[in-house]
């Protein structure tokens, strides 16, 4: 069995002009893990996975899928190869109902091209007789079943942080990158998301997670990397994270340390 890890990423470097938002970052996700990525506003957390996820063009650096290269591949590919990801601002089309929203999502990185739709082709019907069923049971996992045939525009802020989570998966990625899973959700909300998550994650998803949230990170991550002024600072099991003092000055500055702390 190969130990090469299933995200690796090698010094990237993005520049804006005069300003190096991410500065020779690297690291990585081991297959079936879940990694926590934070850092204080402006850190470079979201522009990191921009360009891994190749929302983004990077100016330096390589990052690999499995030992696939990924650097200048488009976005859609890099699903088909098995990495998605949400974002932080929730995306879904409001008027399609939420079976046809995860159906949307299957067919943005299922390889079927438009001549293959027109025909009608037998493997395409078989393909979306798949995705119906899969986009059923996800809606079932992640307690979104009784608003299947419902239009999206209908959900609360927090059931379409579901719905891009279950989306996320529909395709059945190897590794999915979470922007923000938690943010502007309800603690009840919050504790759901985390259970949905761990399921997908006891199924063989690997996840990377940009989170504000610390404690849903230290809760949640085996090992958690810290970026500050687009530099890594700190990479390590959440426990040496919460007491690393370069985290706690650079993430928190002095006196934030409270905030790491874990909470009762
Ligand atoms: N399109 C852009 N043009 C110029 N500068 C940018 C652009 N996007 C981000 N930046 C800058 O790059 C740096 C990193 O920003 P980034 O959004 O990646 O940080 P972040 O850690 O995700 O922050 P937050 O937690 O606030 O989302 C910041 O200084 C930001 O102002």
């Amino acid at each position: 069995m190969s130990s090469t890890p299933l995200l690796q990423v090698r010094g990237l470097t993005k520049r804006y002009l005069g300003l190096t938002a991410v500065d020779g970052l690297s690291y990585e996700v081991e297959a079936g893990s879940i990694v926590g990525l934070i850092g204080p506003n402006g850190s470079g957390k979201s522009t990191s996975i921009d360009c891994v996820s190749g929302f983004q063009r990077a100016d330096a650096g390589d990052w690999f899928l499995d030992g696939h290269k990924l650097r200048d591949v488009p976005p859609h590919r890099i699903a088909a190869l098995g990495l998605t990801r949400t974002f932080q601002t929730v995306r879904a089309y409001e008027d399609l109902s939420l079976l046809e929203n995860l159906r949307v999502a299957a067919q943005e990185s299922d390889g079927h091209g438009w001549f293959s739709a027109l025909r009608r082709s037998a493997p395409l019907r078989e393909s979306e007789a798949r995705a119906a069923q899969r986009a059923g049971a996800l809606l079932e996992s992640v307690g979104l079943s009784r608003y299947a045939d419902a239009p999206a525009a209908v959900l609360s802020y927090g059931q379409r942080k579901l719905l891009a989570i279950a989306a996320s998966v529909m395709a059945r990625p190897r590794l999915v990158i979470l922007d923000e899973p938690v943010a502007g959700v309800n603690p009840t909300m919050v504790r759901h998301i985390e259970e949905v998550i761990r399921e997908f994650n006891a199924q063989g998803v690997a996840l990377l997670i940009v989170e504000h949230n610390v404690d849903f990170i230290m809760n949640l991550c085996q090992r958690v990397v810290v970026l500050e002024s687009g530099r890594k600072i700190a990479d390590g099991p959440p426990g040496l994270i919460r007491s690393d003092p370069r985290v706690l000055e650079a993430y928190l500055g002095p006196g934030g340390a409270r905030a790491l702390e874990a909470t009762p």
